[in-house]
């Protein structure tokens, strides 16, 4: 209600919750797959809500949807085909299309839901599903991908919520198989990757499934969002065999991307400097990950 403090606490999170003041809600409906909810907050914008989980806010999306996307993007050399995982907001889709050497993005969303509703409540992220180049596929992701041709993508980003819902299989090693089948040699994958203060764990599980099958290299980055539980939020990036990925040092210069995109809106979060710092991680998490 309108005034009130929302609350979210999970089982991703046990014995914490994150609140924000409800100044008026927007939309509250269930979709085939989650509860789509979507409030204007007091403080962070309108918020896009899932099963009870903060996907995004207006005020900090941008240090998500910047990173996930150019920390893999800016990491090799002209990408060309792209696929998104999830994204039914399209912020991600926007921030591909700054890259003007995309000519083809691939996204699978299994929630029309969440399209429809970003279009209606975010139309700044929607706008991502206009740009010419991208393909909307409505569905279950570990399905399309049986069906991708081996070695079609440059990059492919995971942009899930939780593994707690719709995207359980998202972080099971089978579809980490189907991701690298799908992307070209020395291509490259960015997934979403929790929280370093909450969910060592999964985070080490995952590396562990990635040092299997991607022999590239497997690193993990962050980034700040206030809005996420404990306000960070981490990125597993990998690259198949093949050509040499440095991540560590950007190699599409935010200066050219700024100048390449014709879009008006400048980047808020993401720059070279912060493309460097993203990988440097604290000593605790080298440790538990074995990222020594
Ligand atoms: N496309 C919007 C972001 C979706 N990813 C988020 C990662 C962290 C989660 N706790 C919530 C969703």
């Amino acid at each position: 209600k309108a005034g009130k403090m929302v609350y979210f606490n999970n089982p991703m999170w046990p014995g914490e919750a994150h609140s924000l003041k409800v100044e008026s809600i927007l939309y509250k409906a269930s979709s085939d797959y989650q509860e789509v909810l979507v409030f204007e907050s007091s403080s962070y914008g309108k918020v896009l809500v899932l099963d009870g989980i903060v996907q995004l806010t207006e005020k900090d999306e941008c240090a998500y949807k910047e990173m996930i996307t150019h920390l893999p993007l800016c990491s090799i050399p002209s990408p060309k085909t792209v696929l998104v995982v999830g994204g039914g907001d399209g912020g991600v889709l926007a921030e591909i299309s700054r890259h003007s050497s995309v000519e083809h993005i691939d996204i699978c969303e299994i929630d029309r839901m969440v399209i429809e509703v970003s279009k209606k409540f975010f139309p700044e992220l929607a706008a991502g599903f206009e740009d010419p180049r991208v393909c909307l596929h409505v569905g279950d992701a570990v399905e399309f991908l049986r069906n991708v041709p081996e070695g079609k993508y440059d990059v492919i980003i995971v942009d899930s919520s939780d593994p707690v819902g719709p995207a359980q299989e998202l972080v099971e090693k089978p579809f980490f198989d189907t991701l690298a089948r799908a992307l070209r040699p020395g291509g490259v994958l960015c997934n979403m990757a929790e929280s370093m203060w909450l969910h060592t764990h999964l985070i080490d599980d995952m590396i562990s499934i990635c040092r299997e099958i991607f022999k590239g290299s497997v690193h993990y980055a962050w980034a700040s969002v206030p809005t996420y539980p404990s306000g960070v939020i981490g990125f597993l990036i990998c690259s198949t065999e093949g050509p040499a990925v440095d991540f560590l040092n950007p190699i599409n210069p935010i200066e050219k991307l700024e100048g390449a995109h014709q879009h008006k809106r400048e980047l808020r979060y993401y720059n070279s400097q912060m493309h460097k710092a993203a990988f440097s991680l604290p000593s605790f998490l080298k440790r538990e990950v074995r990222l020594l």
